[in-house]
């Protein structure tokens, strides 16, 4: 019998996802796992919370008890190791106290941090001592920490109504910690929608892209945070990591699913689509 040859091993980058579960498949971990898939990194989850959620919203959620969650990213870490990781939905302050004390036990440093407390709806998802620990406990060790408009509004103190509001919201978030802050601009009006504010202490920068009418939406704010992770276990820098995932989100929202009756989610996976279809017949 002729040997068979030997193609090797290739070697593969790892990431994880600290997140909560959405019934739906448009957001949490669901998101997360297609956007590392999509980027070729290998996806790893410690799932913080199951919701039973779909495109018109969250009717419940449950918590997983804290222990459980620190030993996922235990088990995860201490096997498989990962390059980087992010944390989505940690739902309350006990699972981000933990969450907090594991990042550093483990001395997760590529870390980007989505901090999940308002919708872009504005309406808030934790209470305010869970939003209190995630300010004081966790976003210190964060490499990027994403808020939306009214995240940035409660983490700054101030109101964003503008680019200028925007720039400053980033200039004071950053004090908080995290090397660098990016307010996303999806909860704004007209084309501040698409545009981003990015600093990092020396760099002041804004990072626009076109504006994509759809109201299918559900999963931007996951699908960015997971992809700039995502790229910074690809090694790329932390600015280069988060123009290439805003690139990947601009792109993915071209291709969102109207599916549901609701805001359907980003389309993570456009570049399988045949003749403009996701038939997977010919
Ligand atoms: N209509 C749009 N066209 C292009 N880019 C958009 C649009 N809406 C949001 N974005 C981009 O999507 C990313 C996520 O931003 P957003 O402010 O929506 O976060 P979020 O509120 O956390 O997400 P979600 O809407 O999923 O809760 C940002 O890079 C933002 O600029
Ligand atoms: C489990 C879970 N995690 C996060 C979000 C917010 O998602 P996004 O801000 O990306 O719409 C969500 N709706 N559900």
């Amino acid at each position: 019998m002729e040997k068979q040859q030997d193609i090797g091993t290739p070697k593969i980058s790892v990431a994880m996802t600290i997140a909560g579960s959405d019934s739906g498949g448009g957001a949490g971990i669901q998101a997360d796992l297609r956007t590392f898939a999509f980027h070729k990194v290998h996806g790893t989850s410690a799932i913080t919370c199951i919701t039973a959620q779909n495109t018109l919203g969250v009717e419940r959620v449950d918590a997983l008890p804290p222990e459980s969650v620190v030993a996922q990213m235990e088990a995860i870490v201490t096997d498989i190791g990962v390059q980087a990781a992010k944390t989505g939905m940690l739902l309350n302050q006990t699972i981000i106290a933990a969450v907090a004390a594991q990042v550093e036990a483990l001395n997760l440093t590529n870390l980007v941090v989505d901090p999940v407390m308002v919708s872009r709806t504005g309406a808030q998802l934790i209470d305010d001592a869970a939003i209190a620990t995630l300010r004081t406990a966790l976003i210190p060790h964060a490499t990027v920490l994403t808020p939306n408009r009214y995240e940035a509004q409660m983490l700054g103190n101030l109101e964003i109504q503008t680019l200028a509001d925007m720039q400053s919201a980033a200039q004071r978030i950053y004090q908080l910690g995290a090397k660098a802050v990016l307010v996303k601009g999806g909860g704004l009006q007209g084309d501040l929608r698409s545009v981003d504010v990015w600093f990092d202490g020396q760099q002041l920068e804004t990072l626009a892209a076109e504006t994509v009418e759809t109201t299918n939406t559900h999963g931007t704010g996951c699908t960015l945070s997971a992809a700039i992770a995502a790229n910074l276990a690809l090694g790329y820098e932390p600015l280069t990591a988060t123009r290439r995932a805003k690139e990947y989100v601009t792109t993915a929202l071209k291709y969102a699913l109207a599916i549901g009756k609701g805001q359907g989610p980003v389309g993570h996976f456009f570049p399988l689509l045949v003749n403009n279809s996701w038939s997977a017949s010919s």
